[in-house]
């Protein structure tokens, strides 16, 4: 039997942007709610466990880049790969929830590639595995696969309260709110504070195992408005003009979120709400004013930060192009003898959230100035449990660094966000929406919601009354993240600076919302450099010098230029994805003369192929001048553009009416017309490909290009060509450098 000392079921989560953390958190506390004794790690500290003793493991993990593990579970992958025996896992049982998006390619492939490793070490599952899609919302799939799991998880374990399998003795089952025929909402939940928990389980099913609560929850009783219509025209009423009243011109001042409420009306139950989330956070006041600091103490990154100063700016597309992109180049002279990369490799920029928007939502919660910038510490409340808020080592700082740098208020919200807010929001009408937006009733507005992206400000705006304490913010709000650029440069030509390239995020929520969306990081960035607007001008930035917090993210994909001079590459980077190309491109360039210059020898060389899109020649055709030089010095052996607005394919060798194939608007279409070519190169040369940019479509789609023309021009069957490319990519013949 299981003692409190030895658990009897270890959550593991792999994370990169929070939900997969957030979800095995709510598992861990549920399932120790329930009467099991559970622990709860990130993969990366699987060591702060004995594997080969614990005999019940839940995984939940997302994937990332290319189908690839969480960054905070890198190292437990590495961990597995060393692991030969077929037995090492035989005595434990497990389950998967995976977290993917069907519009990557290698959709849920980290749970998938985990499932394998699991079942070659001799573990079996103990509950089907959950593979939730973030593309049509996690809930779906998470919501049903937690409420699902007790029973499989109660017949694996011992729960330690009354040793009796699948019963939950304590902690009664979830909210369950009815709307009373007497036009009174009554809203059962567990006692919130009265000693039994209140777990922040994500979408857990109530009303399941009815009558198992001890009869502690409360009752409470909201009185309803006197016409409920009411509830349902203040909201469903709301039009594109009256958002756009509540609009300002810089889109930070908030916008009224649209909802058809005519469901609520018609909803006699409100099932399947979350609870209310746990305690997590507690701020220690000190009467100190905030001493004033480059950034905010609790930011842990990777590697150390440095800060790079803006050295010069050049944007890359005319005023008149769909995306503006900028060129900017970052001076490390002061670091350059400890920092090392190579085109390939990546870094961060910690940006801050927008000050107005952080003013804003300090405005709307009622915190002025003087307390917003007073020095704080925040606690964790729990201190026995091991689970940690990422702002555990928020000391010294202040309410607005922590709005500023610590949480994420700008992606779509999570029902538990929600849940919170209902619990400290006065007005009945306001409650009641954000109840059932986190009802089994409500999904499709909160779908509704989330493809409104609001912001926390946006939410505030939409329901005034609400005014929860920062504390109950830090809990559920998730981690403000870096961003991560791609190099251009290669250090052989200039080690002193880092020069990246990025669009800036800015665009209009799908119809009938069209709310102005901005980025966080890139937004910034443009503010920092002039926003310059003439194409093509570098201009170099005057004093006062401009810092940005920056560290380095070495490639670990293996997604680099080969040294050997005689490897032929094929190269795709349409849009922005061209950047670390460059950095390639002048790396050769710069081996090549060294070479030359040291062995005065003929060289073997490489070919070295791009196939390059964007929207329109005169437009966006990003690094044009640089692209076209390289092929004129013989370093590109071809350069192949497609435009997706003009009919012109730019070849280095054919001229554009030659091939008279306008529907060729995009690389893989290009690719296939290039097909034979390709195949010789993969062929005869054993040419690597390296493939650079969205994630979602593109990525995709050469691969079917790849695939088509391997079994064109290689006389392959489909199924031995996709296994073939597998194999490529195995052996990093095959590269992918993706983003969303
Ligand atoms: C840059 C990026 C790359 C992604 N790549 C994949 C992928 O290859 N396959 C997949 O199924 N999902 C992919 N996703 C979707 C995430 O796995 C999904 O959104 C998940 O909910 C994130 O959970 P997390 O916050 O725990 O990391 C990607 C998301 C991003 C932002």
């Amino acid at each position: 039997m299981a003692t409190e000392k030895s658990p009897n079921l270890v959550v593991f989560y792999g994370s990169q942007t929070g939900n997969a953390e957030w979800i095995a958190k709510n598992i861990h506390e549920e399932a120790i709610k329930r009467g099991f004794s559970s622990e709860c790690y990130v993969l990366n500290e699987h060591d702060k466990t004995d594997l080969s003793k614990q005999k019940v493991l839940i995984f939940v993990t997302s994937s990332t880049g290319d189908g690839d593990p969480p960054d905070n579970s890198t190292k437990f992958f590495r961990y597995m790969r060393k692991i030969k025996s077929k037995t090492f896992l035989s005595h434990a049982k497990f389950t998967i929830l995976g977290l993917g998006d069907t519009n990557y390619s290698n959709f849920n492939n980290t749970a998938k590639r985990l499932e394998k490793r699991l079942l070659e070490f001799g573990s079996s599952p103990f509950y089907e595995k959950g593979m939730a899609d973030d593309a049509v919302g996690l809930e779906l799939v998470v919501d049903s696969w937690i409420a699902n799991l007790w029973d499989p998880l109660a017949n694996v374990c011992v729960q330690k309260q009354n040793g009796e399998n699948g019963k939950c003795e304590k902690g009664e089952e979830n909210g369950k709110s009815e709307i009373k025929e007497n036009g009174k909402i009554e809203i059962k939940e567990s006692g919130k504070g009265e000693g039994e928990g209140n777990g922040k389980s994500v979408g857990e099913e109530s009303g399941k195992g009815e009558g198992e609560g001890d009869g502690k929850s409360k009752s409470k009783e909201i009185e309803e408005n006197k016409n409920p219509e009411d509830v349902i025209s203040t909201v469903k009423n709301l039009s594109i003009k009256e958002l756009e009243k509540h609009s300002s011109e810089s889109g930070i001042s908030g916008n009224k979120i649209i909802l058809d409420l005519s469901e609520l009306a018609n909803s006699t139950q409100l099932t399947a709400l979350p609870r209310v989330p746990i305690e997590h956070c507690k701020i220690i006041k000190s009467n100190k004013e905030k001493k004033r600091s480059f950034l905010p103490s609790f930011i842990i990154t990777p590697n150390p930060i440095i800060n790079a100063k803006l050295n010069a700016v050049r944007c890359l597309t005319r005023f008149d192009s769909v995306k503006k992109t900028l060129h900017l180049e970052l001076d490390i002279k002061d670091h350059s003898e400890e920092i090392q990369f190579f085109p390939g490799d990546a870094f961060g920029i910690i940006a801050p959230n927008d000050n107005l928007l952080v003013h804003n939502i300090l405005t709307a919660l009622g915190i002025n100035e003087n307390d917003a910038n007073q020095e704080i510490s925040v606690e964790h409340i729990e201190k026995e449990n091991e689970l940690s808020t990422h702002l555990k080592n928020a000391k010294s700082t202040s309410i607005f660094e922590l709005f500023q740098y610590g949480v994420d208020l700008t992606s779509s919200p999570r029902k538990a966000l929600l849940r919170m807010m209902a619990e400290y929001t006065s007005n009945d009408q306001e409650k009641k929406t954000l109840l059932f937006l986190c009802s089994k009733q409500g999904v499709k507005q909160f779908n509704c919601l989330r493809e409104q992206i609001p912001t926390l400000l946006d939410l505030l705006v939409t329901f005034p009354s609400c005014k929860p304490p920062v504390e109950r913010l830090l809990d559920v709000l998730p981690a403000h993240q870096s961003r991560y650029y791609s190099i251009v440069n290669s250090p052989l030509v200039n080690r002193e600076e880092l020069h990246f390239a990025f669009n800036i995020i800015d665009y209009y929520t799908p119809i009938p919302y069209e709310v102005h969306k901005f980025g966080v990081c890139t937004p910034w960035l443009n503010k920092l450099s002039g926003n310059i607007t003439e194409v093509n001008i570098r201009t170099i930035i005057t004093p006062p010098i401009i810092d940005i917090p920056i560290f380095m993210k070495p490639n670990s994909s293996g997604f680099k230029i080969p040294s050997d001079l005689s490897k032929s590459l094929i190269m795709i980077g349409p849009g922005t994805g061209v950047a670390p190309f460059v950095g390639f491109l002048q790396h050769r360039e710069k081996q090549i003369e060294n070479q030359i210059l040291e062995s005065k020898k003929q060289l073997l060389l490489g070919e070295m192929w791009l196939f390059y899109g964007c929207r329109e020649k005169e437009k966006d055709f990003l690094y044009r001048q640089e692209l076209e030089g390289f092929l004129q010095r013989g370093i590109l052996k071809e350069l192949l553009v497609t435009f997706s607005r003009t009919p012109d394919i730019i070849t280095s060798d054919k001229p554009t009416s030659d091939n008279g194939l306008t529907k060729s608007k995009y690389v893989q279409n290009l690719m296939r017309i290039r097909g034979n070519e390709i195949f010789e190169l993969l062929n005869q040369k054993e040419a690597m490909i390296f493939v650079c940019g969205d994630a979602k479509g593109m990525a995709k789609d050469v691969n079917d290009a790849l695939t088509d023309i391997l079994v064109e021009h290689g006389k392959m069957q489909r199924s031995d060509a996709l296994n073939l490319l597998v194999k490529w990519m195995g052996e990093k013949r095959y590269l992918r450098d993706l983003w969303a």
